[in-house]
């Protein structure tokens, strides 16, 4: 059977990355992604914003939402402070057995832990299943219609404190209206947007940053 687009990249990472070397797997997943075939990487440019939001918060708990192939999970995960965990939802079955093989050769499994199933359902199970009280930080990259219901989601289940970071990609291209719309207006919220470009090409995107406010 043809290999598909993520196998390509899986493929790529291997053969061109230092095992145990998470810099030179982002490095290989951009080479391929810019000169290959496009994905939907967060990408280089959007990833030092992501960085620098992420270490300004210096979470000890993250939660991801839409890994695909664990690019941003690899990024997030080589800036964890000493024993931070990333959770990362995934719900195809072919995307996270791809991001489980990217986080092994990466060397970064132990921080980060795939959770096979649709964002809604892993939300509800976050508290009384995986013993998490509220999360530090959010990196919100799947559906975009399904940001904003996934974010009143877990105000409604007290996941958030006063804080509490969320970032999302895309709020420009494909854009996620109805999220930006609610957290700019909202009282709840602190936002700053973050202008950049969609990953490897020219066109306008950006990352919103909502701090909840407790
Ligand atoms: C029930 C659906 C919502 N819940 C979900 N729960 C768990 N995983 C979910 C998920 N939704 C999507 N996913 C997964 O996240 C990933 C999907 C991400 C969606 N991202 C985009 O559509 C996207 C799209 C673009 C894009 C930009 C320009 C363009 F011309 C075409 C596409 C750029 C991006 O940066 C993007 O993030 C997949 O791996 C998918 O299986
Ligand atoms: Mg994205």
């Amino acid at each position: 059977s043809s290999r598909s687009k993520e196998q390509r990249i899986l493929d790529f990472v291997l053969k061109h990355a230092v095992p145990g070397d998470p810099t030179s797997v982002l490095n290989a997943i951009d080479k391929y992604c810019s000169q290959q075939e496009w994905a939907m990487n967060v990408g280089d440019e959007k990833g030092l914003i992501l960085d620098r939001v992420l270490q300004e918060a210096s979470p000890s708990l993250v939660l991801e939402l839409g890994t695909y192939c664990g690019y941003s999970a690899v990024r997030m995960a080589r800036l964890l402070k000493q024993g931070a965990q990333i959770l990362t939802v995934e719900f195809n079955r072919d995307n996270a057995d791809i991001a489980r093989q990217v986080l092994e050769f990466a060397g970064v499994k132990d921080k980060v832990q795939i959770l096979e199933g649709s964002s809604e359902e892993v939300i509800r199970q976050l508290q009384k299943k995986h013993a998490v009280d509220t999360v530090d930080f959010i990196f919100i990259d799947h559906w975009k219609d399904r940001y904003l219901p996934d974010t009143k989601l877990m105000e409604e289940l007290g996941l958030l404190r006063k804080g509490t970071v969320i970032l999302a990609d895309n709020v420009i291209f494909p854009g996620a209206p109805d999220f930006l719309q609610y957290v700019r207006s909202s009282p709840k919220y602190d936002c700053t947007y973050y202008p950049s470009h969609l990953e490897y090409l020219d066109a306008e995107d950006g990352l919103e940053k909502a701090v909840y406010k407790g």
